[in-house]
């Protein structure tokens, strides 16, 4: 057996080889680019890349074919990637995005709930100066911005505890709405119910479905039967309405607050660690200097390797990827969307390239938005 220090060596000899031949090939990748350039032609020939597989395989051993197919499936990819760069840089319009100026003033500001409800109050921090206007439904927020009476809707996406609001993605692909903003509110929940109301009394906890997650442990050592209601302030106002002491919510402080009620024990939620993250909607896609995040949503061939493909691309630009989750497509049982956030910015020339690559590589790909992420000031405490 030879000694580790003399293997190693071959390895060093071995990897500046492979790396001179890496250089050589990325420059037949960037004359390839600029015959397409002039000639026309799409990066991404697949069945040039199966006939090369197939051809490469033959003098391979059988126990190094998988090894080989991902060295060679990543050379390929990453000739893409240098090609997809070039080609953008030389010619920008080929990634044409319908940019428009960020309103970081709206007037009015559309919820879902009533006031004191978690949105309201997400609203208020992003937008101190609007006029914040409650809605009965998340879908009658999207309804309003896509008809232009509002300028900016607010809405839940993302729960630590209880995880992605699905209802909430769905529309934003439903109406076609862009992400501007992002705000992550620390959430604390409380019990409460009218004057007169104990533990001894109350029989039934009422609240949104996603609150009601948050407390799921609470809820079942206090014996108390959760029924759901379409808001946190909903709930808190009906049951100031009602009177009934055997009814209590689980809501805001601020929301048990103004409609009158008392709270029976504060902090409700069974992780200490809440938060949910609201996102901004609008009709526009816009970008400023200043953003730090990008989302898209994007649909892939139903064929072997085609996330992985789509998701090392992202690795290959370096790129943090802050959230991935799926969602099945209506019309297409067993199929998915796949919606991602990165960092990123659509001014940057590394990100439009990402873009661009993925657009041309995936069946269908939207960006949902450009924005920064905001937290309140008890999440960074
Ligand atoms: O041959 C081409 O058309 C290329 O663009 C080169 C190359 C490669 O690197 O081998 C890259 C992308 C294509 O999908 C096929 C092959």
């Amino acid at each position: 057996m030879r000694d580790l220090k003399d293997v190693r060596r071959d390895i060093n000899a071995i990897d500046h080889e492979i790396l001179k031949l890496f250089l050589k090939r990325m420059k037949c990748a960037e004359e390839v680019s600029d015959y397409k350039m002039e000639h026309g032609g799409q990066v991404l020939v697949p069945s040039r890349e199966t006939e090369l597989m197939n051809t490469m395989l033959q003098d391979i051993p059988d126990e190094l074919k998988l090894e080989y197919s991902s060295l060679l499936r990543t050379t390929t990819r990453v000739s893409r990637k240098h090609q997809y760069a070039r080609m953008l840089e030389a010619e920008p319009q080929r990634l044409q995005l319908d940019l428009h100026p960020r309103n970081n003033d709206p007037k009015t500001v559309y919820y879902g709930g009533l006031p004191a409800s978690y949105a309201d109050i997400a609203a208020k921090d992003l937008f101190p100066h609007a006029q914040r206007i409650p809605q009965n439904s998340w879908e009658d927020v999207f309804h309003a911005v896509l008809d232009g009476k509002a300028d900016i809707g607010v809405v839940p996406v993302e729960n630590s505890t209880a995880g992605t609001v699905n209802e909430v993605y769905d529309l934003l692909e439903q109406y076609g709405l862009y992400i501007t903003h992002s705000h992550i509110k620390r959430i604390r929940h409380c019990i409460a119910a009218c004057k007169g109301a104990s533990f001894d009394t109350i029989k039934e906890v009422h609240s949104h479905p996603q609150a009601l997650r948050q407390c799921q442990q609470y809820i079942k050592q206090h014996n108390l039967t959760p029924v759901e209601e379409s808001n946190t302030a909903v709930a808190a106002h009906a049951i100031a309405q009602s009177g009934d002491l055997t009814r209590a919510a689980i809501c805001s402080e601020a929301a048990a607050r103004l409609y009158g009620l008392e709270i029976l024990e504060d902090h409700v939620n069974d992780a200490d660690f809440n938060q949910t993250r609201f996102i901004a909607v609008s009709r526009f896609l816009s970008t400023q200097e200043a953003d730090t995040r990008v989302s898209l949503v994007l649909t892939l061939p139903h064929i072997v390797g085609s996330l992985y493909g789509a998701l090392a691309v992202f690795a290959d630009y370096g790129v943090n990827m802050t959230e991935i989750h799926s969602r099945p497509l209506r019309d297409m049982p067993w199929n998915y969307c796949f919606y991602i956030d990165f960092d990123g910015n659509l001014l940057r020339q590394d990100t439009r390239a990402l873009i661009y690559q993925t657009m041309q590589e995936c069946s269908y790909v939207r960006i949902l938005g450009s924005y920064s992420v905001t937290q309140d000031s008890e999440v960074k405490a």
